[in-house]
């Protein structure tokens, strides 16, 4: 649309929307209206038409008191009626005798302001008797729908029969207020709306509002011109707010609009939602025709029935859904237990997921990982995507589109991979926020409007106003670039989801630094082979074991000889290289059986399990020759020196170490880069 006719768009909705529909001056032919003073003193308006319906001229009428023109009973009835349910509407059934006739009249009364305002419909032939059975009847068929399209298609079944009007529909508001038709029960020669959309404007927002207060609009007759009231405006009090009345004249915009439909009657009901209005039942009359107020109550009940349990079944299937996504929730929880990585559990869950959510694909998104599953983006664009949101989402809430080239994150998702995304954030600390993404593919829709949407204008010469559309032919749009809106109950399930995911994490996370802190514990920082302490810690079972099973256990202690002089000749740095070195050799040559770790600064203790001091010697005499013929880079080779001993009943770690110390001493002493034992004496002295 140009800019031209965006400008003229905008001012004509404006206008529109401010046309004052609650507030007409005029009244609906089928019935005659009265409005007094709160006190019941004062009549203050009639409409024109109260000679022919109440047998009074307006003169007249304007002259009495309410008591002179309707009676003491009715009005004390009246004043009672008020005092109980004094914010809404009272309909009560009156009689009048004039012509020598009685007639019988419906009064609806209900403040308005500072007014009290009565409508009268006479009531021709009493129609309760035989309505009682068929709602009863219609309540009967709700009950037994068990899903939310056969319900809704037995209401417009319901109030067809009921009204006699040739097409009743259902229209839902999506969030935008374009409403479609998702039910429809056709009769005689009335075409088929189904499946058609309607453009917001066509229901503006005061009229919207009018459902609020008052949720049936019932117009009998759409070619009747509006019968005035007399005087068109009370002095004290202003216009009269008619929007709680039945009467209230039809604005001549929605005649146009009905009359361009080829609807001659119509009535109107809101679906509320939890005070939200959720869609209207909108029944057409291909010709005029009369609804009696007793009709159009029963209709109203079975439309509030019907409301009852749309929201019912959609609150069972809400339920289910939940449940599912519980289930696999409930089995994170298991997986919780076992401390499995969170990748498993989206490669075990994430398909569930994408069928739960109609999702393409799925991702897991936290510090230094990224887990995806079906269809999408690389890690690159994932990583965007989550830096974005954690920009954008500063309170870390759940956030949803199902355009994304209407958000920030346009130029991030290929229209191919993906238009629709649902991001729960995983709480997993103040800084840290991980995502879980649900994506949704492309949705191509062909939407039928009833007309085009984009033609609603009338230019006046000076003025532009909204003007009804003149065809309702099928107009088709196709709508591309979206993906199927996500519900609310969708939303509520997915954080839930991610919560848990979040405990699985961090689960995960904590146990991974766990492993990192023992490591740490046991290791050597500089050679990454084990510390003194769980070298010790390991000697005292392998001690046990000896002690328990009788079986071997020796030990070789070692010390690299002049190691000072690498370092002051070297450097430090040389020296930690050639520790690092050792250890590598240490590595390769021992046997997984064979234990070793970092004794000291430049010492290393190997301890030979369920191996005699004689195969001990053999190690180390092997483990000399290795360190010899170790390449060392520019410090060329280095030599060692080792003492090698075996436990003997009595042995404690302290003693055993103490004597391959001895040993290792006396191959210093011997002139190093040499093998000596000790053997224990088999007594417990140290
Ligand atoms: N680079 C390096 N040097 C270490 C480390 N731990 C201990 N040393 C050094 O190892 C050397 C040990 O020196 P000494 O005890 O005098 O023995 P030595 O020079 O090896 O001589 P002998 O053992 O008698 O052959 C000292 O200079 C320590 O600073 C280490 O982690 N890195």
């Amino acid at each position: 649309m140009s800019e031209l006719n965006d400008n003229k768009l905008q001012k004509a909705l404006e206008s529109c929307a401010r046309e004052p529909v609650h507030i007409p001056g005029a009244i609906q032919p089928q019935g005659c209206l009265i409005s007094m003073d709160d006190t019941f003193s004062r009549i203050l308006q009639v409409s024109a038409n109260i000679n022919h319906c109440l047998a009074v001229s307006p003169e007249q009428a304007l002259q009495s008191s309410p008591q002179q023109l309707l009676g003491k009973q009715l009005i004390q009835r009246l004043q009672r009626a008020l005092k109980d349910a004094p914010f809404s509407t009272t309909a009560l059934r009156t009689t009048r005798r004039f012509d020598e006739q009685t007639r019988r009249y419906n009064v609806l009364a209900y403040r308005s302001g500072k007014r009290l305002v009565l409508e009268f419909e006479q009531l021709h032939q009493s129609s309760r008797h035989r309505l009682l059975p068929a709602v009863n009847d219609w309540l009967d068929r709700f009950a037994r729908a068990n899903d939310s399209q056969a319900l809704l298609d037995t209401l417009t079944q319901g109030i067809r029969e009921l009204t006699g009007y040739e097409r009743v529909m259902v229209y839902h508001f999506d969030n935008e207020w374009h409403g479609s038709v998702i039910a429809e029960s056709l009769g005689g020669q009335a075409d088929s709306f189904l499946g058609h959309h309607f453009p917001a404007s066509d229901i503006p927002p005061q009229v919207r509002a009018l459902y609020d207060i008052n949720p049936v609009r019932s117009i009998p007759d759409a070619r009747v011109t509006g019968v005035p009231l007399i005087p068109a405006e009370d002095p004290d009090n202003g216009p009269l707010d008619l929007s709680q009345g039945i009467l209230r004249a039809v604005s001549p915009i929605h005649l146009a609009y009905l009359q361009n439909m080829d609807v001659q009657g119509a009535l109107s009901i809101a679906l509320h939602n939890q005070q939200q209005l959720y869609g209207l039942v909108a029944a057409h009359a291909l010709q005029p025709r009369p609804l009696p107020p007793d009709v159009r109550d029963a209709a109203r009940s079975l439309v509030q029935a019907a409301t009852q349990r749309l929201f019912l079944l959609k609150a069972h299937s809400e339920a289910r859904f939940l449940q599912r996504v519980r289930d696999s929730q409930a089995l994170i929880s298991d997986i919780r237990g076992q401390l499995r990585e969170p990748a498993t559990i989206v490669q075990e869950h994430g398909y569930d997921w994408l069928e739960l959510f109609e999702a393409c694909g799925c991702a897991l998104v936290y510090p230094k990982h990224t887990i995806g599953l079906g269809r999408v983006p690389d890690r690159p664009t994932l990583q965007k995507i989550v830096a974005w949101l954690n920009q954008e989402s500063q309170t870390h809430d759940t956030w949803q589109s199902h355009e994304l080239r209407h958000t920030g994150l346009a130029g991030l998702v290929d229209k191919q991979d993906a238009c629709g995304l649902l991001a729960a954030p995983l709480p997993l600390g103040q800084k840290d926020t991980g995502w879980l993404l649900l994506l949704r593919a492309e949705h191509i829709e062909t939407r039928l409007w009833a007309g085009n949407p984009e033609k609603p204008l009338l230019d006046d010469k000076e003025e532009v106003r909204l003007s009804p559309r003149h065809s309702f032919a099928t107009w088709a749009e196709q709508v591309t670039g979206q993906s199927r809106a996500w519900s609310a109950i969708e939303q509520r399930a997915v954080t839930g989801l991610a919560e848990d995911l979040a405990v699985a994490v961090s689960a995960h996370e904590i146990a991974k630094l766990n492993e990192r802190l023992e490591h740490l514990a046991y290791t050597d920082a500089l050679t990454g082979i084990w510390n003194r302490s769980r070298t010790e810690t390991v000697l005292d079972s392998e001690i046990s074991a000896a002690i328990r099973y009788g079986r071997p256990c020796s030990v070789l202690l070692f010390d690299i000889d002049h190691f000072k002089q690498v370092n002051d000749t070297h450097g430090h740095d040389a020296g930690d290289k050639v520790l690092v070195t050792i250890s590598d050799i240490l590595n390769r040559s021992l046997r997984p059986t064979d234990h070793f770790g970092r004794w000291g600064g430049e010492e290393f203790l190997v301890i030979a399990g369920n191996s005699t001091l004689e195969c001990t010697l053999q190690l180390a005499e092997r483990l000399r020759q290795a360190i010899e013929a170790g390449d060392m880079g520019p410090i060329g080779h280095i030599t060692a020196s080792f003492g090698v001993t075996t436990w003997v009943a009595g042995d404690t770690r302290r003693t055993l170490v103490k004597r391959a110390d001895q040993a290792m001493y006396r191959a210093k002493e011997a002139g190093r880069n040499r093998v000596m034992s000790e053997t224990g004496s088999g007594t417990t002295s140290d």
